[in-house]
């Protein structure tokens, strides 16, 4: 196959994974903005859930400041072409979350674990095809396991009725070679039946580099945020991702111009902070922390008074993953005992 005839489903996460960068705070005005705004651009693919996915809301992810279903529902009423998903990850989000948001009209769910347990999954990627979901596996923090590890991971889900599979790169920790292997291995092990996607954070700058060589390796999805609204240093930004697809010959169906105009005008005022590879955000790449710890491990440098780049390099140290959040006050409270005892 040429270069030129490469194709891509571009999922655009901003009001999902761009939730964690607001603190789980859209409403259902912006919501409507937003999705109005990548639509017209024609962007195929518009994820809308908590941070952390359905059911998220809660004193260890962060509470929503808007009902998710409400959310949703917006979503579904204002995509007049865009198909509206959701993310759960099984044990934050339950059976009874998946029904609720089909109910509401979401049609593609992502069905998240840690990269070494695919096996919680099956139970929710089969409900998710009868109730007439497009059922994807989404294997977090891929960088934690070999290429050939996580192709026998998305085994699993694929078996279990998945369409398609994502290598995620959670922490932003991948570089391009690392990339290419997992989705190389993937695609080896699943065959043409089922599509690869990948989802990058730009923890160290790399989600647009990331993409590409995702795609160039087989990948045919490709998860994507609006001005990289999203977890740690964000996600690959949706523009620049769509200016470069274009310019390596890969189609997206996207309007550049259009994902811009949103960008600017509509996304960019929500944002609380500029959305860069400071220090803290590209240790997270660096160590292998998933990117949502970023505003945890600030709000507890600042409630024990130690460094934010000791708490990350620490949660890395200590493979931390998804769930594990109470163990950056764990951390940061050991590293204010241990500074009183120096002192
Ligand atoms: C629950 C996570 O935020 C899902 C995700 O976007 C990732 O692992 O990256
Ligand atoms: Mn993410």
């Amino acid at each position: 196959m040429s270069a030129e005839t490469l194709s891509v489903t571009v999922c655009d996460a901003t009001l999902r994974d761009g939730s964690h960068a607001v603190a789980h705070q859209f409403t259902a005005e912006q919501v409507r903005a937003v999705v109005g705004g990548l639509d017209d651009a024609g962007v195929p693919v518009i994820e809308v859930s908590h941070g952390d996915g359905l059911g998220g809301s809660s004193l260890t992810y962060g509470r929503s400041g808007s009902d998710e279903l409400e959310l949703i529902e917006a979503a579904v009423q204002t995509a007049e072409r865009a198909r509206i998903a959701v993310l759960l990850l099984p044990g934050i989000g339950t059976k009874d979350d998946l029904r609720a948001a089909r109910e509401r009209g979401a049609q593609v769910v992502r069905v998240a674990t840690h990269c070494t347990e695919a096996d919680i999954s099956p139970q929710h990627i089969a409900l998710a095809g009868e109730l007439g979901y497009t059922p994807i596996g989404f294997l977090m923090m891929a960088h934690m396991n070999s290429p050939e590890g996580l192709a026998e991971q998305a085994a699993i889900m694929a078996a279990a009725g998945a369409e398609a599979v994502y290598v995620t790169d959670s922490a932003g920790a991948l570089v391009p070679d690392g990339v290419s292997a997992r989705v190389a291995a993937l695609r080896e092990r699943l065959g043409d039946e089922v599509a690869i996607g990948f989802h990058g954070h730009q923890n160290m700058e790399l989600g647009v580099a990331n993409s590409i060589a995702a795609v160039r390796a087989g990948a045919r999805w490709v998860d994507t945020c609006t001005c990289g609204l999203g977890a740690g240093a964000g996600n690959t930004p949706t523009g620049a991702f769509v200016a470069a697809a274009e310019r390596s010959g890969i189609a997206t169906g996207i309007d550049l111009f259009e994902a811009l105009e949103v960008a600017e005008t509509t996304v960019r005022p929500l944002m609380r902070r500029p959305q860069i590879a400071d220090r803290g955000a590209l240790l997270l790449g660096y160590a292998g922390v998933y990117s949502s710890f970023l505003l945890h491990a600030e709000r507890a440098a600042e409630r024990f008074g130690v460094p934010v780049e000791e708490i990350l390099l620490e949660c890395g140290r200590r493979k931390t993953v998804g769930g594990q959040e109470d163990w950056i006050i764990e951390i940061a409270a050991e590293l204010a005992s241990r500074s009183e005892v120096v002192a």
